[in-house]
């Protein structure tokens, strides 16, 4: 049995979501999204949304990221009102095309520096290759990203995140995309990454075990539109113990969870669709 964490009040938070609901414009009218959706990640933690296809995963993201704005609820960073993106926000995607193509690897990396830190070219290039070291595509540093395998991509954008001064990073399904194997070692990497460069970290994902695996704290999201069901202390795995009996269970109890919430769904359809008009 996982211990829940609704009592636990963090002390100092990097990121929160208070009361988030989001409502999109369509040409069939409103479609909520995300309903009433409030979670807290301390600095260093590692908060993952899981929760089924559509539930509203990527739409939470984006309003943390500033992206889109709430219908209503509020986002707070280091406790201040975020209204919009920011520098002390990242967001690393699925897609595998986030680098630009006509520059190398390291000149991609050394991008945000010049640009949003007005860095000097040889400061960037070198805080570049620093950071590029840190996820293994020393290698790597001055080919074009079209040379580059997926695995290879999403590092290169993870180290693009690490080389400036932002710790908060914001990743939609990064690793989706990637073969079972490379996806293992992203994982194993982000996670040393993490613990070495101490960064708070928001991971949407639909997969269980990567969300155990990877989160210090599990938010579970019901199906559309997406509300909490509960929220769940995973910190204990890490990667050493990321099999056997123990982690199993918990990968049981969590898809139970939301298997039964399924059920209820598909039920409430149910009773809608026999409603008479
Ligand atoms: N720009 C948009 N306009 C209208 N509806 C949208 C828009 N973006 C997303 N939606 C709808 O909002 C709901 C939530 O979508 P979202 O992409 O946030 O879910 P998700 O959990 O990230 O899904 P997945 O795991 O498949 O990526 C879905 O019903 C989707 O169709």
């Amino acid at each position: 049995m996982l211990a829940r964490t609704d009592d636990f009040t963090p002390a100092r938070p990097a990121f929160e979501a208070r009361n988030l609901t989001l409502d999109y414009r369509t040409s069939n009218g409103s479609l909520r999204a995300v309903d009433d959706v409030s979670f807290t990640a301390c600095e260093g933690e590692r908060l993952v949304l899981l929760g089924r296809s559509g539930c509203g995963k990527s739409s939470i993201l984006k309003m943390l990221a500033g992206f889109i704005a709430p219908t209503e609820g509020n986002i707070f960073v280091r406790g201040r009102p975020a209204r919009g993106a920011g520098p002390d926000r990242i967001v690393i995607f699925q897609e595998f095309d986030q680098l630009l193509p006509w520059k190398t690897v390291r000149e991609n990396v050394a991008f945000p520096l010049r640009v949003a830190e007005g860095v000097s070219r040889a400061e960037a290039r070198d805080r570049a290759a620093e950071a590029l070291r840190k996820v293994g595509l020393e290698r790597a540093i001055d080919v074009f990203p079209h040379t580059l395998s997926g695995g290879m991509k999403q590092r290169a954008a993870i180290a693009r995140a690490l080389v400036t001064n932002t710790d908060i990073l914001l990743m939609d399904e990064p690793f989706a995309a990637l073969d079972a194997l490379t996806r293992r070692r992203l994982q194993e990497d982000l996670l040393a990454l993490a613990e070495e460069e101490g960064f708070t970290l928001l991971f949407v994902t639909h997969s269980i075990e990567e969300a155990i695996l990877v989160g210090t704290k599990l938010h579970l999201l019901s199906a559309h539109p997406g509300r909490t069901i509960t929220t769940f202390d995973t910190a204990e795995f890490r990667l050493g113990n990321a099999s056997g009996d123990r982690f199993d269970s918990v990968v049981s109890e969590v898809n139970g969870l939301l298997f039964d919430e399924r059920q209820r769904h598909q039920d409430r359809e149910d009773s809608h669709k026999k409603e008479p008009a």
